[in-house]
């Protein structure tokens, strides 16, 4: 069965698109992030305070093998990092996978993380000045893998149903 796995920088919109397609399609989702939350009873910022990041790394490696082997189609909104550690962007080329890349500019993403940050810990203590840098850093720095997807959506200026249409189109 296909699962269709979006990716893409914090703020590109994984998490919205992967819910709002899911109503439209009736085609289950599944947030990376969520999984992870459930599994270990702890948010994102508790497993980064508690653990550390590469902990974090390793959890999420395992809970995308393992939802990647269920048999049910699905949706899958990964994190951010999702496709630059562990090897993960091998992932996104299976037999059995649709990887499409939600492609964001510096300034959407700023637009979007600025106001929403607490809930990201890469970014949560950040002021602004310091966050544009480090986005345009980071983002530049990840792009290599988040090529690796099969498809690329640009999401600048569009809206959460233009988007779910356009990767639609991808799939028809
Ligand atoms: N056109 C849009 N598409 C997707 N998200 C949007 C859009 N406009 C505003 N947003 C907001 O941007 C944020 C995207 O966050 P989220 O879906 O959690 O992204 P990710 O999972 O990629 O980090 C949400 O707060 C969402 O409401
Ligand atoms: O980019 C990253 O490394 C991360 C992105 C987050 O997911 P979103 O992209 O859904 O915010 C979450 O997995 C964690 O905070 C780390
Ligand atoms: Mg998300």
């Amino acid at each position: 069965m296909k699962k269709i796995i979006l990716l893409g920088y914090m703020g590109c919109g994984k998490s919205t698109i992967a819910q709002n397609m899911s109503k439209i399609t009736n085609i289950p989702f599944l947030d990376l992030d969520k999984c992870i939350e459930d599994r270990t009873n702890l948010s994102i910022n508790e497993i980064f305070e508690k653990h550390g990041e590469i902990y974090f790394r390793k959890l999420e490696h395992e809970m995308f093998v393992e939802l990647l082997q269920s048999p049910e189609k699905s949706i899958i909104g990964l994190g951010g990092g999702t496709p630059c550690y562990a090897n993960n962007h091998e992932l996104l080329k299976g037999d059995d996978v649709v990887s499409i890349y939600l492609k964001a500019s510096i300034e959407t993403l700023y637009g979007r993380l600025v106001h929403n940050k607490s809930k990201r810990p890469l970014i949560a203590e950040m002021n602004e000045e310091e966050m544009k840098e480090f986005i345009a850093k980071h983002l530049f720095d990840r792009s290599f893998y988040y090529n690796q997807a099969q498809y690329k959506v640009t999401v600048d200026d569009k809206t959460v149903e233009e988007t779910v249409q356009d990767i639609l189109a991808i799939l028809a």
